[in-house]
């Protein structure tokens, strides 16, 4: 079997007093994830939302939750994700170095399943223990902007980090299935982010 694509259009650009219907509309468009940006003010110089938007926005889509956690103490959120209705969570390497094990058995254990990021100056082999190892992250997501803002210019140079990914999950025999995801690719190559409003019938 091999990679299934998945199109996971960020909510950051969202109408957030609308969140419900925007979400409904990115599904109905044919997303098959939601994807969340979480941000804390500090890791990044953005503030965004958190589980208790998670958890409104759970009340009215079944869609699978992508939350991106750009925040610099992953762990300290683990919880309270799961609780509010997160699938994925995905923290950023940067911040993960020493207590990414425990932080991957935690995420799983509250349900959700576990990725990572990285920055696009961090070098794609910080995150090669991560998918080696024996308690490994089911996705990896390479950032081609830097975090904290939409609507930024797509740096084509870090698929190059997506292409070394992919070759070393050949390599990997406990891997076969990874999803890889360019999920802040997708808005600019398929042009279907809510905030891109002259390009989707607003239906
Ligand atoms: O991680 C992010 C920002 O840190 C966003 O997911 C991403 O930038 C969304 O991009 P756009 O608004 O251009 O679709």
């Amino acid at each position: 079997m091999g990679v299934s694509p998945k199109i996971a259009p960020s909510m950051l650009s969202s109408d957030f007093a609308n969140l419900a219907a925007e979400a409904k509309r990115m599904i109905d468009l044919g997303a098959n994830w939601l994807h969340m940006d979480i941000m804390d003010g500090h890791f990044v110089p953005n503030l965004t939302i958190g589980a208790p938007v998670i958890e409104s926005l759970r009340k009215h889509t079944n869609a699978y939750l992508d939350c991106h956690l750009m925040v610099t103490n992953p762990m300290d959120y683990v919880e309270q994700m799961g609780k509010a209705g997160a699938s994925g969570f995905t923290f950023h390497v940067e911040v993960a170095k020493e207590n990414w094990q425990e932080l991957v058995r935690k995420i799983k254990s509250a349900g959700m399943r576990p990725g990572v990021a990285l920055k696009p100056g961090t070098p794609i082999e910080e995150v090669y223990p991560l998918i080696e190892g024996t308690t490994p992250v089911e996705m990896v997501l390479v950032m081609t902007v830097e975090p904290g803002f939409g609507g930024q210019k797509f740096m084509p140079n870090m698929m190059d980090k997506v292409m070394l990914l992919g070759s070393l999950t050949l390599i990997l025999k406990n891997l076969l299935l990874m999803p890889f995801l360019l999920i802040e690719t997708f808005n600019d190559v398929l042009g279907i982010g809510p905030g891109i409003k002259e390009q989707v019938p607003n239906t």
